[in-house]
């Protein structure tokens, strides 16, 4: 079997089996009130489930009242870094390393330092780590903050639906390209593979004639779909071996992407060379050449997409992030 690029997360099957989330606290309690200015959002421009927070936060409007740090795309030994800082430290929080404030929270901590993460900026620590609730907490707890018409991406109604479809999308889609590249058995690998792609096709069967996931418009389903087809032809498809078919070769699904791609607050987050080179540069048992591929060309991106004709609207009643 394969070295494991994550050996504690690796099963005896050769399975990539995720790491829980440590810091499960939520804003909005006696202990952490939603409060302007008092936390920061540590993400990795790289990082999917850190770009579903970036996005969430920009259409929603929050971020006067909920500050951004971007760590260096490359990971060294000790974790994430704030490298693109000056003096290599975050000027908020005056660290180095996000571990530091792993370490400030629970000094017993052995697990991986991730992004995103919400760090409370008076006492340093980690409130949460929590990706999937982090984004639906930006929903429904900071509403005092949001922007003048900002949409609402997790109605009450289509609650149920948007859980169910987030469910699947994660666990084949989502975690489904990693469990395909780091998994370090080939039946491991076979098993992901064919999971993925056979979620990709019920996909691209389901947006075939509407034009968001649930409901007609933008939701938080659909921004958690996004942030893995972003990735998939500059990174998966080769660095993870997901290789059946490219989001280009996928053309109901490619549409969706490029339609949400020029929907504002969702191109302009996207960071190609951070991802790029996150992902090549940091893994080095699946690229020990840590050689960055020049491709593909991203110029696709731009391309008229046609969904308007499936109806719906972005934004439903509200307005465009500016
Ligand atoms: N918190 C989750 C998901 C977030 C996550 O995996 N983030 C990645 C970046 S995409 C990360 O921060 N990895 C740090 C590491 O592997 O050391 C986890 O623990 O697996």
């Amino acid at each position: 079997m394969a070295t494991a690029q994550f050996g504690s997360e690796t099963s005896q099957r050769g399975e990539w089996v995720r790491q829980a989330n440590r810091f499960t606290d939520r804003i909005g309690s006696a202990e952490w009130p939603v409060e302007a200015g008092r936390y920061r959002l540590v993400v990795s421009l790289a990082c999917p489930w850190a770009h579903r927070a970036v996005i969430v936060r920009r259409l929603l409007g929050l971020e006067d009242a909920i500050s951004l740090g971007v760590v260096d795309p490359i990971r060294d030994d000790k974790g994430w870094r704030f490298t693109l800082d000056e003096g290599d430290r975050d000027p908020v929080l005056g660290i180095g390393f996000l571990s530091e404030a792993y370490l400030a929270t629970d000094p017993g901590f052995a697990g991986r330092f991730t992004v995103p993460s919400i760090v409370d900026v008076p006492s340093g620590k980690v409130v949460t780590n929590d990706y999937p609730q982090i984004t639906i907490d930006f929903s429904l707890r900071w509403k005092a903050f949001h922007r003048e018409g900002a949409p609402n991406l997790y109605p009450e109604t289509l609650r149920e639906e948007i859980d169910a479809i987030n469910a699947e999308v994660y666990r084949d889609v989502n975690n489904g390209v990693y469990r395909c590249g780091f998994a370090t058995s080939q039946q491991a690998y076979d098993k992901a593979y064919d999971a993925l792609f056979a979620r990709l096709d019920a996909l691209s069967a389901r947006l075939s004639d509407q034009r968001y996931l649930v409901g007609d418009t933008i939701t938080e389903a659909d921004i958690r779909l996004f942030t893995t087809l972003v990735r998939f032809d500059a990174v998966y498809h080769g660095h993870f071996k997901t290789n059946r078919h490219k989001l280009t070769e996928m053309p109901v699904l490619w549409a969706y992407a490029r339609d949400l791609f020029t929907t504002p607050g969702f191109g302009e987050t996207v960071d190609f060379d951070h991802i790029k080179r996150h992902y090549y540069a940091t893994h080095h048992q699946l690229n020990p050449s840590l050689i960055v591929p020049k491709g593909p060309d991203l110029g696709a991106w731009y391309e008229p997409h046609g969904r308007e004709a499936l109806g719906g609207s972005p934004f439903g009643p509200g307005t465009p992030p500016r």
